[in-house]
């Protein structure tokens, strides 16, 4: 199978990142990149790493250069993917990697991103109970938001197994390339090297609805989420902290068992052996994800730790990870589980 493709957004972090995955994905023919202020520009200028690329240049995001390829992955600001992909036909399998698509509720999405919702396309977090379902032969998939990534993956087993109250407290710590290329004040080298420091706080971060989407499907009723993002001093990576109190009447090896079985049979999750933590340097560059889980007596609260790479399983691959199974091809294709250590 040759599948052509083509990335809009290749200039960014998240386009970058999956020319990084495509370069090494056995199917995959590159076709058309695009940007927008630095269309004609060549990409080895702005993604000096992709050498085999580096003499293509941008062309700019129009419907016109996106057609013709069997895949089309969009790597843009959020609110920007929708008047693309309208114009992209039935047959090509559109990937978005921003947040258009990502949310059901229509209020919700007015609320955090503030303007006209898109729609709603299929999700991809294969991990989720019945995701992989919806995304196979899918068409358009909506690739979740990284901190929604590691959370949803850290918590539904305790909500699907019915062991945790509707209630999650989450902190999860980031690295900078979550927030783009964009210049931001907050995100220059002075104002993050040796400091920790939270941004989002009170309920307003955009990724709070998507992650209580994701825990109240896996529990069938509404799951609260009390989500605070910091800022680390690290280019790559998430390590969130969830909790949620248990029910009555769970115990520690409730927990465990229901951990062990939501990832059996996951090529991508590993659910650590006990004594052992996941750490964002272990997961770098990787699709993995790193879960452990624990049992706090004394506070009667099941603890779920996962680390990601922003950039890999929260955005680009599990990009590839969904269009492999819409495509019908091997989950893991192009995909490593090793990370860069130390
Ligand atoms: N970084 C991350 O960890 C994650 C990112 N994402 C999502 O991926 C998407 C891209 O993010 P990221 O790569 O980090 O961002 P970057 O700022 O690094 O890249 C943005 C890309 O979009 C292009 N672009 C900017 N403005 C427009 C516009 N008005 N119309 C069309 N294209 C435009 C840019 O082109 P040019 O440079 O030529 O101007 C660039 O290619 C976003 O929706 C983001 O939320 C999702 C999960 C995690
Ligand atoms: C450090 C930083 O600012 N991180 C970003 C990460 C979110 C992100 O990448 O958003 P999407 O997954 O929706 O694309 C933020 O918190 O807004």
């Amino acid at each position: 199978m040759v599948v052509r493709v083509a990335v809009a957004g290749a200039s960014g972090y998240a386009g970058g990142e999956l020319l990084r995955l495509l370069l090494g994905h056995p199917e995959v023919e590159i076709g058309a990149l695009t940007g927008h202020s630095n269309a004609g520009q060549k990409l080895g200028v702005l993604q000096p790493h992709l050498l085999p690329l580096a003499d293509l240049v941008l062309e700019p995001t129009t419907a016109e250069v996106l057609a013709g390829h069997d895949v089309v992955f969009l790597a843009l600001p959020h609110g920007q993917s929708a008047a693309v992909a309208q114009q992209l036909g039935d047959d090509v399998l559109v990937i978005d990697m921003g947040a258009d698509f990502r949310l059901q509720n229509a209020a919700d999405w007015d609320r955090f991103y503030g303007s006209e919702h898109a729609g709603t396309w299929p999700y991809g977090l294969p991990e989720l109970p019945g995701a992989r379902a919806a995304l196979e032969g899918a068409k358009r998939i909506a690739v979740p938001g990284c901190y929604p990534t590691a959370v949803s993956l850290a918590l539904f087993p305790a909500y699907t197994a019915g062991l945790a109250e509707p209630e999650a407290v989450i902190t999860a710590a980031t690295g900078t390339s979550g927030a783009g290329k964009a210049l931001k004040p907050h995100l220059l080298g002075s104002e993050v090297m040796g400091s920790m420091s939270p941004y989002g706080v009170g309920g307003v971060h955009r990724h709070t609805p998507e992650m209580v989407q994701n825990l109240s499907a896996a529990a069938g009723e509404p799951v609260g989420v009390s989500f605070t993002p910091t800022l680390a001093p690290m280019s790559r990576g998430i390590l969130a902290t969830c909790s949620a109190k248990a029910r009555p009447g769970t115990t520690a090896a409730d927990v465990r068992a229901a951990y062990e079985k939501a990832f059996a049979d996951e090529p991508f999750v590993h659910l650590l052996p006990e004594g052992q933590w996941p750490a964002t340097a272990s997961v770098y560059g990787s699709n993995a994800v790193q879960i452990q889980v624990a049992y706090d007596e004394s506070a009667n609260r099941i603890i779920a730790i996962s680390a990601i790479d922003n950039l890999t399983k929260g955005t680009a691959g599990g990009a590839v990870q969904s269009m492999n199974i819409a495509l019908g091809l091997p989950e893991d294709t192009g995909l490593s589980m090793i990370g860069v250590a130390p």
